[in-house]
């Protein structure tokens, strides 16, 4: 059972091991869960992933594995045997694909939580509308619940979609939130922001904050400046 209570997850968005193991050092298990995603894996691969998980970490695999059902759910399993904590795929992949993930994850004795990205933070209704889908108020409740029928155990989404999420599929349902900007920081490259405080009291259960934190002049004091603004 985990020790870890803290909402917050930072994203290990570097280019080398060197510096996501300097971050890592900076921070402990306690203060936040930490996530490895398409750049850092691409450059280091699963070794990295398993010293992260050997310094106590729990780790999330942001691959957003989007496949065929039987690739996607080979690749879960070898998530799995790296012992992160939480793998996500695109729930775009479909019934089949997210339902082939959770049954291959279900047949292995380190069980990750398995999320479904619903709709991209980075994406608006323009975005959508250009790629044929419709906007976020009706693709994400659609992608959440298909998700939630599959069996997984909760979704990425924006905090905006937060409460709606909460009410349409319940309080078990783990909701993973990017797309979080402190007050007054650079919205960079997202589109549907909100703040760290708004996000938890619309019902986010984890906090994906990456740039504000890592990209600060001291990452450990905005870490914990934003935690206190959360009590957590
Ligand atoms: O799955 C994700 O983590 C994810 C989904 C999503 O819809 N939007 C999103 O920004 N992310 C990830 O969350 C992180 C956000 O980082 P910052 O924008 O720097 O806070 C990045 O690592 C993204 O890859």
């Amino acid at each position: 059972m985990s020790m870890v209570h803290t909402p917050i997850i930072v994203p290990l968005d570097f280019d080398n091991a060197a510096q996501a193991l300097a971050f890592a050092d900076r921070v402990t298990p306690e203060l936040c869960r930490l996530k490895v995603g398409k750049e850092l894996f691409t450059a280091e691969g699963p070794q990295l992933v398993e010293q992260l998980v050997g310094r106590g970490y729990e780790v999330f695999l942001d691959l957003k594995f989007h496949d065929i059902p039987n690739t996607v759910a080979q690749a879960v399993k070898a998530a799995a045997r790296l012992g992160v904590w939480m793998v996500n795929v695109h729930a775009q992949g479909g019934r089949k694909m997210m339902c082939a993930a959770r049954e291959m994850l279900e047949a292995q004795s380190h069980r990750p939580l398995l999320i479904g990205v619903t709709v991209l933070t980075s994406l608006d209704g323009h975005d959508l509308a250009e790629v044929g889908l419709p906007e976020p108020a009706i693709q994400v409740p659609l992608l959440a619940r298909l998700a939630q029928e599959c069996g997984l155990d909760g979704v990425v989404c924006s905090a905006r979609e937060a409460s709606t999420l909460k009410q349409l599929c319940g309080a078990d349902f783990k909701l993973v939130t990017p797309g979080i900007r402190p007050a007054g920081s650079s919205q960079d490259d997202q589109s549907r922001v909100m703040t760290p405080e708004a996000a938890l009291a619309a019902g986010a259960d984890y906090l994906v904050i990456g740039r504000p934190i890592t990209q600060s002049v001291d990452p450990l004091a905005t870490l914990t400046a934003i935690r206190t603004s959360l009590a957590v």
